[in-house]
């Protein structure tokens, strides 16, 4: 007996069908996720902050005037992150939402040295975020997966410290799957990281360095080439360089889009500019996705609707970069086949009414 997975009460329009997809998310930031509501609690704790403790007034204050104010912001909302019971909140609440969206599986972005270089013990920061996970899996069915990131402007320390704490058995986490690379791309040219980003492929993760969010279509390059990307971090710039289109085409390398990330940080500047279009005419693998949703006042739902606009999909076409989100993600066989087949079946229904 076939599970009824649609909503009958559902209005028949797309934005209904994208709120029951069941979809998966590869490129979301553990911090970045923080909801109005826990940065508010968070910063109620921490009155030292800059940060707003009224959910109104961070409205304002998530509002960036380019993408170096952005990692400001950013960074004052790390700082707010100073106990294991932090993390632990803040990874439950951010599993909780994505579980609110139908996110089956999430990739969530961690940059584990920001959090022990403000003093936060490695082993008690790992057993946070696995804890959470742990929870997140029993109580929402929601399947987490870690990224573990180097802030890139921090620089080889930082890389060094991130690769010790993906790489070193008694204290890698179970749920790690990935080791990328963020923050600001200008000045901080990818090549320098390879050592790093080997030591963390020999241990069995894969490539997923930010490129192209900020920086031109050599940064995509030189993440694919010195990294060994598996996928790339936006990749926005790509669109300048039909070679680099054609490249990611032919060998089916993902980009993690996530279109109002691009807006809000000015890196590109209206969304009807965005070069989604660009890519899935080249034949690129496209996946949807919200970065920093609280801070860009958007949600994975609002991605996939800004992804069908752009991309004058119907629910078909939606449901096909679902499943590109699957296929491109690290999920095992089984858990890729479960997911993709749940959003067959859910699409199914829902045009058969
Ligand atoms: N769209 C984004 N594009 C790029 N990155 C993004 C995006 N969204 C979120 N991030 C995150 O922002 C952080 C930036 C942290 C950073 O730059 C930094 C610099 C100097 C010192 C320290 C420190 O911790 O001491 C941190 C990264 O961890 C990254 O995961
Ligand atoms: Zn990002």
């Amino acid at each position: 007996m076939t599970e009824q997975l649609v909503d009958p009460r559902a209005p028949r329009d797309l934005k209904a069908f994208i709120a029951g997809l069941p979809k998966a998310e590869l490129h979301v930031h553990h911090v970045g996720s923080a909801s109005p509501r826990i940065v508010s609690e968070l910063a109620a704790r921490h009155p030292d902050s800059k940060v707003p403790t009224d959910p109104e007034a961070l409205v304002d204050y998530f509002t960036f005037t380019d993408f170096a104010h952005f990692i400001d912001v950013y960074l004052s909302v790390v700082d707010l992150i100073r106990t294991p019971e932090d993390v632990r909140l803040l990874t439950y609440e951010v599993a909780r939402d994505l579980a609110r969206q139908q996110v089956r599986y999430a990739e969530l972005t961690i940059t584990p040295f920001s959090s022990t270089r403000r003093g936060i013990d490695e082993r008690a920061f790992m057993d946070a975020i696995e804890d959470a996970r742990k929870a997140a899996e029993a109580e929402f069915g929601t399947v987490l997966r870690w990224c573990f990131d180097i802030p890139g402007e921090a620089g080889l320390e930082a890389a060094e410290e991130t690769t010790r704490l993906a790489t070193d058995d008694r204290l890698r986490p179970e749920g790690l799957v990935s080791f990328g690379l963020g923050g600001p791309e200008v000045g901080v040219e990818r090549p320098q990281f390879k050592p790093y980003f080997d030591r963390a492929i020999a241990a069995g993760l894969h490539s997923v360095p930010h490129a192209g969010e900020t920086t031109g279509p050599q940064t995509v390059w030189d993440a694919l080439t010195h990294l060994r990307a598996e996928r790339i971090g936006h990749g926005t710039s790509s669109a300048q360089d039909p070679k680099l289109l054609a490249h990611l085409a032919e060998h089916r390398i993902p980009l993690e889009v996530c279109p109002t990330s691009n807006i809000a940080t000015r890196a590109v500047r209206t969304l009807d500019e965005h070069p989604i279009k660009e890519f899935v005419r080249a034949g690129v693998l496209v996946t949807v996705n919200s970065d920093d949703p609280p801070m860009f006042g958007t949600t994975l739902e609002n991605e996939y609707a800004v992804a069908a606009r752009l991309l004058d999909l119907d629910e078909r076409g939606v449901a096909e970069l679902a499943k590109n989100a699957v296929e491109a993600s690290f999920l095992d066989t089984a858990g890729r086949t479960r997911i993709t087949g749940e959003i067959d079946t859910y699409t199914a229904q829902w045009l058969a009414r």
